[in-house]
């Protein structure tokens, strides 16, 4: 079929990286991971490397440690029903092409904003 309503993102949620950042204990656990958002709350008590490795995380972006053990692709199908959402591009770690564009432009004199150094 070629008519795909992909176009309309209406039923992907958009969250910053700071907004992920709230649900950072066992009782809400969000955790990006490529980035995409999960809610971990209800799988962190299933997932078979311990519930504790995955709240470490929680609230952050696990994408580094989750790759680090080399999950498989199994546990990669076991985490979609998990997803709530995506960062919002800006935030996107492979999204730098964004980054590089506004960055030559000279025009913003905002003397009263420092830059920020992200590492
Ligand atoms: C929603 C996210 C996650 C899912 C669905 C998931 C799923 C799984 C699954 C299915 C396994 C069994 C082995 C495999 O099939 O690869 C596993 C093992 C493991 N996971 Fe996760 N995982 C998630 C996040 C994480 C995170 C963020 C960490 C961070 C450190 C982590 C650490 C581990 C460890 C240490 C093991 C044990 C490996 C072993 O015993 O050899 N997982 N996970």
């Amino acid at each position: 079929m070629a008519s795909e309503n992909d176009t309309g993102a209406s039923t992907v949620k958009y969250y910053t990286r700071a907004e992920v950042e709230k649900y950072n204990t066992a009782q809400s656990a969000w955790i990006i991971i490529h980035d995409k958002v999960y809610d971990v709350t209800n799988f962190v008590k299933q997932h078979p490397g311990g519930e504790e490795v995955v709240l470490e995380h929680a609230g952050k972006d696990g994408t580094e440690p989750f790759e680090d053990i080399g999950h498989s692709s199994d546990a990669r199908a076991m985490m979609e029903p998990y997803k709530i959402g995506e960062l919002v591009e800006e935030e996107r770690t492979k999204n730098n092409k964004k980054k590089q564009d506004s960055a030559n432009g000279t025009s913003n004199g905002d003397s009263s904003s420092s830059c920020c150094i992200v590492m």
